[in-house]
């Protein structure tokens, strides 16, 4: 955790500092449009992009339209660069991205690697559950919290993109919690997909049954 707590009147105010729009094209052919956007004064300091999809998430969140569709994803570089078979992550981003290019509504690219332990150390995980270890057990027996993960600047984003009220896509209950300690309206939890493979099942059935993660494992 980064140590600037849960409570909203002690986050700085963000600002929006460069918005670009890029065209995405993925390996399967897939094709979305992206307003990219980058802040100043997020209080990690961290490089974290908001992409932004379909009618406008300004547009979608005032009035009485439903609340816009927002995804928190976490980096993964495995995963979501190199197409990892060990986690889920490759294709939630992927799914995440249709799925808000049809809704309209924001992605948050959070420079967040490893659940916060960062990429060397999530390798050592990945040594120490190669002999037995779980996701979690694995951080742990590095000396690191089992997720380190913090959503104050998540929170301090949104804000500066004008969203107050969201709905969350998102298998994670600590995602929610998080947002709503720092005064985000969280106005539905709607899930992910369950991406299984061979590979990840482990790590998604730890996920589950260690972090409360909405996993139905048995339908995938
Ligand atoms: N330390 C560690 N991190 C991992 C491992 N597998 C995946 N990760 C990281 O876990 C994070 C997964 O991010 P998300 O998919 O956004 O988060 P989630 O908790 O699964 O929540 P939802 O997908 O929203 O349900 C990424 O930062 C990955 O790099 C692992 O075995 N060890
Ligand atoms: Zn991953």
């Amino acid at each position: 955790m980064s140590g600037f707590g849960k409570d909203r009147a002690s986050l700085p105010e963000a600002e929006i500092r460069t918005t670009v729009t890029v065209p995405l094209r993925f390996s399967d052919g897939f094709r979305a449009e992206a307003r990219v956007s980058t802040f100043r004064h997020l209080v990690d300091g961290a490089e974290h992009l908001l992409l932004s999809f379909g009618g406008g998430v300004d547009a979608a969140a005032s009035g009485p339209a439903p609340a816009p569709l927002v995804r928190l994803h976490s980096e993964c570089l495995t995963g979501d660069v190199f197409g990892s078979e060990r986690c889920d992550c490759g294709p939630q981003l992927r799914e995440a991205v249709e799925r808000l290019s049809v809704a309209g509504g924001a992605l948050l690219y959070l420079r967040q690697e490893g659940r916060g332990i960062g990429l060397y150390a999530k390798l050592d995980a990945y040594a120490l559950q190669d002999q037995g270890l779980d996701t979690y057990e694995a951080n742990t027996a590095l000396g690191r919290g089992e997720d380190e993960r913090d959503y104050a600047a998540a929170a301090q984003m949104l804000r500066a993109a004008g969203i107050h009220r969201l709905r969350l896509l998102t298998n994670n209950p600590d995602k929610a919690a998080q947002l709503t300690a720092h005064g985000i309206a969280v106005e539905e939890v709607v899930p992910t997909g369950v991406h299984l493979t061979p590979a990840n099942a482990r790590y998604l059935q730890a996920k589950r049954d260690h972090t409360g993660h909405l996993l139905d494992l048995t339908a995938a």
